[in-house]
């Protein structure tokens, strides 16, 4: 059996077999990634893995390099120039930091969900059968039962079916978040990061995309970054905590806010900084 996951300070490390349920192989290894912005270095010597069918949350102060790493994982950092990443990130046997990589079927194998919903202006319908046409060529009957996939996944279809022609944008900001996790998987990704997805959102809103992404693990692999933490003890398997560009801890979810090894962790955790 694979490593569930790696601790910073050993990454060779496996975790306790008693704590390994069911299939943990990564889905996504990192080995030794650093990345600049110029000639700022705001990722230092990386290495963790993102358990198959498990959550994987990324918290720490303001700065420390989450999004940063959330973005090198679909390459969306080659849209700037000047941004750089050594090392190697691997999704099951391809390097994705390999120039030669084709970025859309990247981007279709690990999909992104962000902060602020971002529905397209158009219709419900549309949002969804939009990302799956640049893909593939299918038939009106078969892109119908696509949308409404779609659409269930992300926990919207009760609310929107009578509605699909209705624009995207006519939704509360919960909706148009679930519209964008349903867009999101109707092309079908291995992967999906979520960037701070409920910061934009109210409570009940918050509960409904933690529910899915509960659901979701079913069928992905996820990575989540958010500033909350009973978000991130409530939806994911396993923590990283990081600081200053530096990943200092990585463990199961539930050691990391009981137990923590490292004082900056326990410091974080229990709001003495950040
Ligand atoms: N486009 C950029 N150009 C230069 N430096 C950047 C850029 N984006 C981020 N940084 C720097 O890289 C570091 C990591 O930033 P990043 O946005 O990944 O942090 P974060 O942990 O996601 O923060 P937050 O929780 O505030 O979103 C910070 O020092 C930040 O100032």
């Amino acid at each position: 059996m694979s490593d569930l996951s790696v601790s910073a300070a050993n990454p060779s490390v496996s975790m306790p077999p008693s704590m390994i349920q069911g299939d943990t192989r990564p889905k996504v290894s990192v080995r030794d990634l650093n990345f600049y912005y110029g000639e700022h270095h705001a990722l230092k010597k990386i290495n963790l893995n993102l358990a198959t069918n498990r959550v994987t949350a990324f918290i720490g102060p303001s700065g420390c390099g989450k999004s940063t790493l959330l973005r090198i994982f679909n390459r969306m950092y080659d849209l700037y120039p000047g941004q750089r990443a050594e090392g190697q990130v691997m999704l099951d046997s391809q390097n994705i930091l390999d120039p030669k990589l084709d970025l859309n079927l990247l981007r279709a194998r690990i999909g992104m969900v962000f902060q602020k919903p971002t529905p397209f202006p158009m219709t419900i319908y549309e949002n969804i059968a939009f990302g799956i046409r640049l893909y593939e060529k299918i038939s009106k009957a078969e892109m119908d039962v696509r949308v409404e996939k779609a659409l269930r996944g992300g926990a919207l279809w009760n609310e929107v079916k009578d509605k699909l022609n209705a624009s995207g944008l006519s939704l509360s900001g919960g909706q148009q978040q679930r519209l964008c996790i349903a867009r999101t998987i109707a092309v079908r990704p291995e992967v999906i990061l979520f960037d701070e997805p409920c910061s934009a959102l109210d409570p009940i809103s918050t509960a409904k995309v933690e529910e899915l992404i509960d659901e979701l693990k079913d069928q992905y692999t996820i990575a989540i970054v958010t500033h909350n933490m009973q978000q991130a003890a409530r939806v994911s398997d396993t923590t990283a905590f990081m600081y200053l560009g530096e990943l200092v801890e990585f463990d199961q979810t539930n050691k990391i806010f009981t137990s923590p090894s490292d004082r900056r962790t326990q410091d974080y955790i229990t709001g003495r900084f950040g």
